[in-house]
């Protein structure tokens, strides 16, 4: 991804930014439209994973839809140009003000996740004479055999209605003029690499369309959400994921009923490969039994690490620019930030080439969950980012 003249335009840089590497992120947009179309799939893309202007901009030109989990991510959507009928709102707790402002907007719908939230929103739509369309978010109890703090399909996770409360859904839905339900929603974690996962969430969606069309219920829409995983361990080698495979499964396994949707909700899998943190060596510390790389980012630009013990390719900007005889040997390394807390650690034991106090590296895959998460923490500087279209 990074070739000498990037490198040496790095230099010049003010380090910790983001880089953007915006022709990858055009290329998995339209690598992913053109596998979806295969089968008609419409693919929304998750705003949480990474809101930046110029990467939102570029989604939304692509004609892809805005999933948002908050009143903010709607209105940004909008305010970015998305289609207020290619918007959906999910998320666990919406506040009335979320829900009154998605109202406003007549977004495309509300993936609904309580029977209590079914009917606030029935009775928010009621005074606001609005209809509000409503997709029932439903805990397929799927093992997403990802991070446990990135899971969310299965009973003990927040997220979702429970499979004995749909009779009461319906009863909700029948008493409300101001609902319409128009689909199901699903979404079972996040980084799921085993494809496997996907066939059993079809196997629930097939189980859970049926019940409704047993009762009468022909829904327009079957969301199976996101969660798409990418390689972190081999970014270059694997820069888009296999799309192909992904779609095919859904179009395989998933039992449609006529005229029925099918929509994804990808964050990660479209931005996270595009996305690099780049960064200077500030200290080389060299302890009796460790050694320590202290860059200028920390867990405030990227806080994955710290908060799922997350792996990122840490590379070596700075040793490419040499040739093979003036390379020092490599040293394995404790890669950490100037963050005052001790998880505040890139990976550890990683082996790098001999480094010095200057020295770029860059932290692979963080177009994803990685500017969106930062944070101000002992009162950092705001987060920089370069784009690749601004240095060559
Ligand atoms: C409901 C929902 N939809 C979509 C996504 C996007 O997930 P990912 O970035 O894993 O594709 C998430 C996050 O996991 C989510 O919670
Ligand atoms: N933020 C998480 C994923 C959560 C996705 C949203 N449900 C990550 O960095 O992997």
């Amino acid at each position: 991804m990074f070739n000498r003249d990037i490198i040496a335009a790095f230099e010049q840089k003010e380090t910790p930014f983001f880089y953007y590497d915006l022709q990858l992120l055009q290329a998995t947009i339209d690598n992913a439209l053109t596998e979806a179309d295969k089968y008609k799939f419409h693919i929304h893309y998750a705003l949480k994973a990474n809101f930046n202007e110029r990467v939102l901009q570029i989604i939304q030109e692509s004609g892809i839809g805005a999933d948002c989990v908050s009143g903010n991510e709607v209105l940004k959507a909008v305010e970015t140009g998305f289609s207020p009928d290619k918007i959906v709102f999910a998320g666990v707790g919406k506040a009335d003000k979320e829900i009154i402002a998605a109202l406003h907007h007549d977004i495309f719908a509300f993936n609904v996740e309580s029977v209590q939230e079914l009917c606030v929103i029935g009775d928010l739509a009621k005074k606001e004479g609005k209809v509000a369309k409503v997709a029932l978010r439903i805990n397929p109890n799927v093992d997403a055999k990802t991070h446990k703090y990135i899971t969310t399909g299965l009973d003990e996770n927040k997220f979702g209605i429970k499979t004995w409360e749909l009779n009461e859904c319906l009863d909700v839905i029948r008493n409300f003029d101001s609902l319409e339900l128009i689909g199901l929603h699903f979404h079972v974690g996040s980084q799921v690499v085993d494809l496997n996962v996907f066939k059993s969430l079809c196997v629930k969606v097939n189980e859970f369309n049926n019940w409704f069309d047993e009762r009468g219920y022909r829904l327009k829409v079957l969301n199976v959400g996101g969660g798409l995983g990418v390689n972190y361990t081999d970014p270059d080698g694997d820069p888009i994921v296999d799309f192909k495979r992904y779609f095919e499964i859904f179009d395989q396994f998933l039992e449609r009923k006529g005229e029925q949707e099918v929509h994804f909700e990808l964050g990660r899998a479209l931005v996270a490969q595009s996305g690099s943190l780049i960064s200077k060596v500030l200290y080389v510390k060299n302890g009796i039994k460790k050694h320590f790389l202290i860059l200028d980012a920390g867990m405030t630009e990227l806080m994955r690490p710290a908060l799922y013990q997350a792996y990122h390719k840490i590379e070596h900007l700075s040793a490419k620019q040499l040739s093979e005889e003036t390379r020092d040997g490599s040293v394995n390394y404790d890669v950490v930030g100037p963050i005052c807390e001790s998880t505040d650690c890139f990976g550890k034991e990683v082996e790098l080439p001999e480094s010095k106090r200057g020295d770029l590296i860059a932290i692979r895959t963080t177009g994803a969950y990685g500017e969106v998460m930062a944070s101000k923490y002992n009162l950092r500087d705001e987060i920089r980012y370069v784009y690749s279209d601004e240095i060559v």
